[in-house]
């Protein structure tokens, strides 16, 4: 099976996105290659339950919407394996159900402990990783996390003879580049020069080419193992930690937030709940379109509008309160450059004594300042992917999510 769109990033973590291969059309695959597994859709009883499901990083932001959903939307489901760092006391409430939740407190670079996770695992829902920009940790743990965790888990699936892995890739394996090039209402297969430096895209672009180049690979009882990756532009709705904290900054500074980015940068954003979704539908769709998807790479999109960063969130935050002062004139790009410059020094002289990692910085000022917008039907074409929630539904459970947040204005 081809790769398409292939990773950036070899070594250096520098390259240019391969083109996309042909397309092949849909195979008609068996029920996940295990005894006794029926189609979704059938009535909600005991025989129907035969799945077990293991979502990684579940009870992160995207982890657990993905959990959520699947236990709304996947009928066949029998197990569904919770594995986290740090579990959340909001599984207690879903050991109740009909289905067999069971929480692993596990970290994604102990082999063993993601081996003895995955055994039995009908499917893997890769969602954990280390997502961070900011110089909270050091390069070496985020690639320890979203690198070897990866592996692990890869190696894991063929171990144990998993057959079937989704992968939370990100956009950030594209771009926005070091070159700060634009990638305009491109697709999977728009050509676009994939050069990072940053250890969180540079980590995710290797993982990603890591799952991709797993697809076809045999696992244990002589089956082959079906990967795919998803990227997702920036994810918003309930849980979102930045939204949160913009809210916050904004309630301190007397119910304003300040523009720093021209509004004419302009980025595509996704909601959780369909970024959950297709999770859950390329889990459901992989065996039985296997050549088709196999080794492939979607971008996660939505009906979200396209607009930049600050604009985007006020679509939340206006109604909650906070009001977008424009002070562009008064801070200029080259003055924002040189406050993010200031903090990435402060950040490494404070290093030894304190961890200084405010939300601006020369790699998210960059991002942030950067068009990079997606136009894309690909998960339509190769597996029916629709929304699941509406631009309005979207915008109005965030809206609810932030009013709810603690610290709310009244
Ligand atoms: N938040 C966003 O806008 C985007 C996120 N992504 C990807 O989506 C995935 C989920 O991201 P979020 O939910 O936003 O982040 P998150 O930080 O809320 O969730 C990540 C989860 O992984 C867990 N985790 C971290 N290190 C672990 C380890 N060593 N072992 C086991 N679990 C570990 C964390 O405890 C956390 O629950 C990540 O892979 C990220 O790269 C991709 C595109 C955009
Ligand atoms: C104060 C600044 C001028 C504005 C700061 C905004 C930034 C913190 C955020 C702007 C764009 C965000 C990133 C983008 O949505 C893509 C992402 C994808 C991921 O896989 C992880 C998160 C992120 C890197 C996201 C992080 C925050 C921004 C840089």
């Amino acid at each position: 099976m081809g790769q398409e769109g292939g990773a950036s990033g070899r070594g250096r973590c520098v390259g240019r996105l391969a083109q996309a291969p042909r397309e092949e059309g849909p195979s008609s695959g068996g029920q996940f290659g295990h005894p006794g597994t029926v189609a979704a859709g059938m009535a909600d009883s005991a025989e129907t339950r035969k799945l077990v499901y293991l979502v990684t990083g579940g009870c992160g932001f995207l982890g657990e919407h993905v959990v959520r959903m699947l236990l709304q939307r996947e009928p066949r489901l029998y197990e569904l394996r919770v594995f986290d760092l740090h579990l959340g006391p909001w599984l207690e409430e879903l050991k109740t159900g009909p289905v067999q939740v069971t929480a692993i407190q596990g970290d994604v670079t102990q082999a063993h402990e993601v081996a003895a996770a995955v055994a039995g695992a009908h499917v893997v829902i890769h969602t954990a990783g280390l997502v961070d920009v900011f110089g909270r940790a050091s390069p070496e743990t985020i690639y320890e996390v979203n690198v070897q965790g990866t592996k692990n888990v890869i190696e894991a699936c063929v171990q144990t003879g998993t057959r079937f892995l989704v992968y939370t890739s990100s956009m950030e394996v594209v771009g926005p580049n070091i070159k700060g090039h634009p990638f305009y209402r491109g697709n999977e297969d728009t050509p676009y020069e994939a050069i990072h430096r940053h250890p969180y895209p540079c980590s995710k672009a290797q993982a990603e080419r890591l799952v991709l180049e797993a697809n076809g690979r045999k696992v244990h009882g002589g089956l082959s193992l079906v990967t795919c990756a998803l990227r997702p532009t920036g994810i918003y709705g309930e849980g979102h930690q930045i939204m949160r904290d913009f809210y916050h900054q904004g309630l301190r500074l007397g119910g304003r937030l300040f523009r720093a980015i021209p509004a004419s940068v302009e980025h595509s954003r996704v909601y959780v709940g369909n970024v959950a979704w297709m999770h859950v539908l390329v889990a459901q769709e992989l065996e039985q379109r296997a050549a088709l998807m196999g080794g492939q790479v979607y971008f996660c999109y939505d009906e979200s509008p396209y607009k930049s960063y600050e604009d985007f969130n006020m679509e939340f935050l206006g109604p909650c309160g906070l009001r977008l002062v424009d002070t562009r004139l008064l801070v200029p790009y080259w003055l924002l450059m040189l406050l993010a410059t200031l903090n990435a020094l402060l950040q490494w002289l404070l290093r030894p004594l304190l961890l200084y990692a405010p939300l601006l910085n020369p790699y998210t000022l960059a991002v942030a300042n950067t068009t990079f917008t997606v136009s894309t039907n690909k998960a339509q074409r190769h597996f029916g992917y629709k929304p699941l929630f509406s631009w309005e539904d979207s915008r109005t459970r965030t809206i609810r999510w932030v009013q709810a947040v603690e610290g709310s204005a009244p």
